[in-house]
């Protein structure tokens, strides 16, 4: 797949912009706080119904303005969609694919699939779990949206159970805690399930990647690390281990008012040669492993829905040391791929890759180079 065509009008610091986009490469270069970012994140919202930088919608209208757009044209390999989005100060807002309304968000998420990396993807090496579980339910929806919609039904179970453990004022309290405990422990293996096979497929691509990027020096493992041990990988079995571990942890959870097992406390390990890449990583390890796992998400998607996604890639390229640049280049001949530069990049790397250049400024975009 690959966006044909975007068009943004009031969005962020773009006022009216409407670009043609190579099929393969595009570059946008620009100094600081010229709209690089906001350009990338306007297409991640085409596919996510919302930003990944705010969650409150109005910030992405123009500061000047009360209304603003997003329309992005969009080809697949059996169709072209024409996905876009109509924000308004205090009012929901409104999403229409090729000219039909969708009531929700959910209902966009799958039509176009983009696997985003930005300096602040580090995080999901360096940082606490939280990062980790962000990173593997975002990739999961994109796949699966069932797993979304299980993803929010556990969550909502999860702060009932909470706020049930928290004022115990029910003369059945036991009982009902059980009720909870059941739901609790069925949703929440099935979400362990999708994440085991998730991680699993994803680390046999992801350590292939990542030996390729740093030329055969590092290899890269992935564990999965649930808030219990599981022996057998069978949902039934998860789903009893899981709720004798609530039970048995009763009098704590009453104690602390939350619940100590369960999905919600899953981490994700990332060793680089055998080591923990958060612990002991340099940042540029942690910066490759992060990219090794983004790139593996790109052919995951494509193995699952027959299609690349588009990449976007903000300011990244530059960072990255040659064999790493030449590795990356390798794979933009099949994937639309969109970076953000704030250097001019070396276009003799790219001889022979068919690309657009232009320049970012003030949120007014101009075709540089193009072929
Ligand atoms: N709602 C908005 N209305 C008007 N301008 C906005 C709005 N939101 C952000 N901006 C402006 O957009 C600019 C930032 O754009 P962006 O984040 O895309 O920068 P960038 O080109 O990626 O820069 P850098 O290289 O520093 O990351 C800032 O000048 C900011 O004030």
């Amino acid at each position: 797949m690959y966006v044909d065509n975007i068009r943004l009008i009031n969005f962020r610091n773009y006022l009216n912009l409407n670009i043609e986009l190579n099929k393969k490469l595009n570059i946008f270069v620009g100094n600081n706080a010229q709209g690089k970012t906001n350009l990338l994140e306007s297409i991640y919202i085409c596919a996510n119904g919302k930003s990944y930088r705010t969650s409150k919608d109005r910030e992405l209208i123009n500061l000047q303005k009360s209304k603003g757009y997003i329309g992005l044209s969009l080809a697949k390999e059996r169709f072209s969609k024409l996905i876009e989005l109509k924000f308004e100060r205090d009012v929901k807002k409104r999403i229409k694919v090729n000219k039909v309304e969708y009531n929700r968000v959910s209902e966009l998420i799958g039509i176009l699939n983009v696997v985003i990396f930005s300096p602040e993807d580090l995080r999901l090496v360096k940082e606490g779990p939280m990062e980790r579980r962000a990173f593997l339910d975002g990739e999961i929806s994109q796949i699966k949206p069932k797993y979304k919609y299980n993803l929010a039904r556990y969550n909502k179970i999860l702060m009932q159970r909470n706020n049930f453990l928290k004022n115990r004022l029910n003369s059945n309290f036991y009982n009902l805690l059980d009720v909870w405990d059941t739901q609790l422990s069925q949703v929440g293996s099935s979400i362990i399930i999708e994440r085991v096979n998730f991680i699993n497929k994803l680390a046999i691509i992801s350590k292939d990647i990542h030996n390729k990027l740093t030329g055969g020096i590092e290899e890269l493992d992935l564990k999965y690390l649930p808030s219990f041990d599981i022996d057998k990988l069978e949902i039934e079995e998860i789903q009893l281990k899981l709720k004798d571990m609530l039970q048995k942890n009763i009098e704590k959870d009453i104690q602390k008012g939350n619940t100590e097992y369960g999905p919600h406390r899953d981490d994700l390990d990332i060793l680089i040669n055998g080591i923990s890449a958060r612990t002991f990583g340099s940042q540029g390890q942690q910066r490759t492993a992060a990219l090794s796992l983004k790139l593996a998400e790109v052919e995951l998607i494509k193995n699952e829905i027959g299609e690349y996604p588009v990449l976007l890639l903000d300011d990244v390229f530059s960072e990255l040391d040659l064999n790493r640049r030449k590795y990356l280049i390798s794979t933009f001949k099949d994937i639309q791929t969109i970076i953000t530069s704030t250097d001019d990049i070396d276009l003799t790397e790219l001889k022979g890759i068919d690309k657009k250049v232009f320049y970012i400024r003030q949120g007014e975009v101009v075709l540089q180079e193009e072929g």
